[in-house]
């Protein structure tokens, strides 16, 4: 028995013993450069993401080591210009890594689908109800939000206000609604958040956070626990803890509200548009293809599946999550930097002189001149973008020569865009916020500047919500701005604002306080 005890462990030692020997000497990844730890096992980078400093902690690797860092055994990332076309373009022939399977539930949504044709087909589905015309009809329901979001900068004028916990709520209500945490609207008819739920969260009508965004919170816990230690994620399920069940369950319930809302809608409202002359993102995914004008879906060969209910729940589910902490995060960092700049607020006042806002809300279409405006939403998508994290891909079969390293087929390659913006040959100065490199550029340098700014990524997986988030962007700062001005509470730490992120980017101190001041004459 003693002999045998000896020899097991003998032979656990001598294979961690191989496997570091090999990780480190004889990979064929052996030549990037990279620190030991990461070459030796995955769960160092694991442990530092669980940690929310994985892009911070990369993004100091490239610093050190160069444009090409060995982060795990089998996973390497990537900082230059030439790479993110090869890994992100329209023809790419890297698919989302293995990651996405367990960042996925059943049926599997646009986000998470990793076959090339899988995800074709339901992009081409998807990608109308997101098209600039579908939004531009939507604009009445954003604008209805917008509105309820000035109504409570005016009741906080003077005192600090946490804007991070504000712009959850809009970002929320523009998207959706929960049946069980909607508050009766009769005392707001203008909340009327309905993009794709068919009716608002009513989170800034409540005054209150609702269960949702705390189920959004705990998401990506769950799922990065299920993935990086799916043993515990296992054992812990059978605790008999109502709490951590509950907790367990967030994922699961992110997915249910979708299902709700979308058996709800169909009760209230049918599925024909033409009856119920609905102007929503919903409508545009319940009609089946063949009943929709719409250019892109003529060109939609007919064999193409329409979604089913329980795609659409999934799917409606998807955009609520992708399109709210993102949205949120952005706004909360672009208000954080003109509270320090005053002076990018005074510009922007100028700029927005001649746009007549309605109810207080400016209309879309008047802001499609303001550069301004547009070089501040650019600059706080380079400094902050909202998922600055590696987009990760698959090696294809055969291997592939990248950044001057052969990569073998099924190595994870990546890039993060919190790196890419923060080139100082493309960028300089990187860390201070100029809106000022966006305007009056030599066309050489915008395009340098333009193939590393990839806060949407790009290619076939590029952002299906851009055109929705750069309006909720340009809508809300140039309608605050042009009322209030603001400033830093004094309630702020330094490093308060500094970044931790869980795939998505977040403030370390979980808040944002800043105070607006009625602006005279507005
Ligand atoms: C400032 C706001 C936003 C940012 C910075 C952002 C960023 C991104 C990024 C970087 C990706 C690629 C992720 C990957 O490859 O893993 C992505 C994908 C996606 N985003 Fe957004 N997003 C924003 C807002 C939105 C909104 C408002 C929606 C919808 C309501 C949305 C829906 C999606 C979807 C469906 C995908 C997956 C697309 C596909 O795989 O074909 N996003 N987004």
């Amino acid at each position: 028995m003693h002999l045998h005890l000896s020899t097991i462990i003998c032979a656990i030692i001598a294979s961690i013993a191989w496997t570091i020997v090999y990780n480190v000497f004889l990979s064929p990844l052996s030549a990037i450069p990279g620190p030991l730890f990461a070459k030796i096992t995955a769960k160092w980078l694991i442990l530092v993401d669980l940690a929310g400093n994985r892009t911070s902690t990369i993004h100091r690797l490239h610093r050190t080591y160069g444009s090409v860092v060995r982060v795990g055994p089998t996973e390497v990332s990537f900082s230059d210009a030439e790479v993110i076309k090869e890994l992100y373009s329209q023809n790419s022939a890297y698919m989302k890594a293995p990651v996405y399977d367990d960042f996925s539930l059943q049926p599997v949504g646009i986000f998470g689908m990793r076959k090339k044709e899988d995800h074709k087909q339901r992009r081409r589905l998807l990608s109308h109800a997101f098209a600039q015309s579908t939004l531009l009809e939507t604009e009445p329901l954003i604008a209805g939000v917008v509105k309820l979001l000035l109504e409570h900068v005016e009741s906080n004028v003077g005192q600090p206000l946490d804007v991070l916990a504000l712009f959850r709520m809009l970002a929320l209500d523009v998207v959706g609604e929960l049946e069980h945490t909607r508050i009766a609207s009769t005392a707001y008819p203008w909340c009327v958040g309905e993009l794709l739920l068919g009716k608002s969260f009513g989170a800034l009508a409540s005054h209150e956070p609702p269960a949702y965004l705390e189920d959004l919170d705990r998401n990506f816990m769950v799922l990065g626990l299920k993935s990086s230690f799916p043993w515990v994620f296992k054992l812990t399920s059978y605790f008999p803890s109502k709490r951590w069940q509950s907790f367990l369950r967030a994922p699961y319930r992110l997915n249910d509200y979708g299902g709700h809302a979308l058996k709800e809608y169909i009760v209230r409202y049918g599925r024909d548009p033409s009856r119920s002359k609905r102007k929503d993102l919903l409508t545009k995914m319940i009609v089946p293809p063949s009943a929709l004008s719409d250019a892109a879906l003529a060109k939609t060969p007919t064999d193409i599946v329409p979604l089913t209910d329980n795609d659409i729940s999934m799917e409606t589910a998807n955009f609520v999550f992708a399109g709210t902490d993102t949205t949120s995060t952005t706004l909360t960092y672009l208000f954080w930097q003109l509270a320090q700049h005053s002076e990018w607020q005074d510009r922007l006042r100028v700029e927005l002189a001649s746009v007549q806002p309605v109810d207080g809300v400016a209309a879309f279409n008047d802001l499609a001149e303001c550069r301004i405006l547009d070089a501040v939403v650019s600059e706080t998508l380079r400094l902050h973008p909202a998922a600055p994290a590696s987009l990760q891909r698959e090696t294809p079969a055969g291997g592939r020569e990248l950044g001057g390293h052969f990569i073998p087929a099924g190595t994870v390659v990546s890039m993060q865009c919190y790196t890419t913006q923060r080139d100082p040959s493309v960028f300089p100065n990187p860390e201070t916020f100029d809106p000022a490199r966006w305007l009056g550029t030599p066309e050489k340098q915008l395009a340098a500047m333009n193939v590393l700014q990839m806060p949407f990524s790009r290619g076939t997986r590029a952002c299906l919500g851009k055109n929705l988030a750069l309006m909720e962007l340009k809508l809300v700062t140039a309608s605050v701005v042009k009322r209030y001005s603001v400033a830093v509470a004094s309630s702020m730490e330094p490093g308060d604002m500094d970044l931790k992120d869980h795939f998505l980017a977040v403030p370390k101190s979980g808040r944002c306080e800043l105070v607006f001041e009625k602006v005279v004459d507005a």
